[in-house]
């Protein structure tokens, strides 16, 4: 997809944009976010966030350095709440669920929902260890299973011919983009249904980054996937949805046409085409 970043006055999409809302209409919310507050000892992060991820789509998240990206996206799987002082109000429905709530136990919010992060951080174990670790955890011991589940998510991570004669070695050996791709299988050989990722290509070598761009390309077939980027023209590459972020705020959340051709909001527009951030 070739984007303007420039916003325009007329929208000319409107077939475009009428077929991509169809589309959307027939498909299901993974997650719905009303009105969402998190706060880190007084200090306000997250402010009144309303914001439904579409299944088997890509849901771009941009915005200003300190906005609250990762602050979000860590709330989607709660692990935010590893840090004490977090506190938060409203609720985060997954598939229907509130997963603030107290009876909801988080492992099972962790087994649907995978998460890849900014920098590669694989196991100092061979690259083999590295997918088989969850399955293992879940408690598969079977040796042709775990083979089976390490070939299918190498390849599903489209890094299958590339280390499919060294699984032994460590994962450490491989490049960084490689590594991420070895984090990318890990995290499928749970079979999640939802996949984070934050600022998953800002470590990576441009190769590295298409290679991980087309990849969640092809992902998104099988998997809802919720990007971080401070890459406008990558979350314009590679999402149906983006969502702009400002001060905490949920600024903006639409097709990602739209959003970048013809913003609803002066501040979305103002970020978009350089004027501040
Ligand atoms: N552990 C923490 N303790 C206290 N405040 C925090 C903590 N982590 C983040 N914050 C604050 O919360 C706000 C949102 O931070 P967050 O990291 O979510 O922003 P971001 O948009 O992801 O930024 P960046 O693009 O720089 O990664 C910032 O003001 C930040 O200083």
């Amino acid at each position: 997809m070739s984007i303007d970043l420039k916003p325009k006055t007329t929208n000319t999409n409107t077939n475009v944009e009428q077929v991509e809302n169809n589309q959307s209409a027939s498909k299901r919310n993974v997650y719905e976010v009303e009105n969402f507050n998190l706060w880190y000892g007084s200090d306000q992060a997250l402010k009144n966030v309303d914001f439904n991820i579409v299944e088997n789509e890509v849901t771009a998240i941009i915005g200003p350095s300190g906005c609250g990206k990762s602050t979000f996206i860590k709330s989607l799987n709660r692990m935010i709440e590893l840090i004490p002082i977090v506190r938060v109000s409203g609720s985060i429905k997954y598939r229907g669920e509130n997963t603030l709530d107290k009876k909801y136990e988080v492992e099972r919010l962790r087994t649907k929902v995978g998460m890849v992060f900014q920098k590669p951080n694989p196991f100092p174990k061979s690259i083999y260890e590295n997918v088989a670790y969850g399955p293992r955890i879940h408690g598969i011991k079977n040796k042709k299973m775990l083979d089976e589940i390490v070939e299918k998510s190498l390849r599903g991570a489209a890094i299958w011919d590339e280390v499919k004669d060294r699984l032994k070695e460590n994962a450490f050996g491989l490049s960084g983009g490689q590594q991420q791709r070895i984090c990318i299988a890990r995290c499928l050989a749970i079979e999640p249904d939802v996949i984070l990722m934050d600022e998953p290509t800002s470590a990576l070598d441009p190769i590295s980054t298409l290679k991980v761009e087309e990849l969640v390309q092809e992902l998104k077939k099988s998997y809802s996937i919720v990007i971080v980027t401070h890459n406008m023209q990558q979350a314009a590459r590679i999402s149906d949805k983006t969502a702009f972020f400002l001060n905490g705020e949920l600024i903006e959340l639409d097709n990602t046409n739209q959003l970048f051709s013809n913003p609803a909001d002066k501040r979305t527009e103002d970020y978009i085409t350089g004027r501040f951030g």
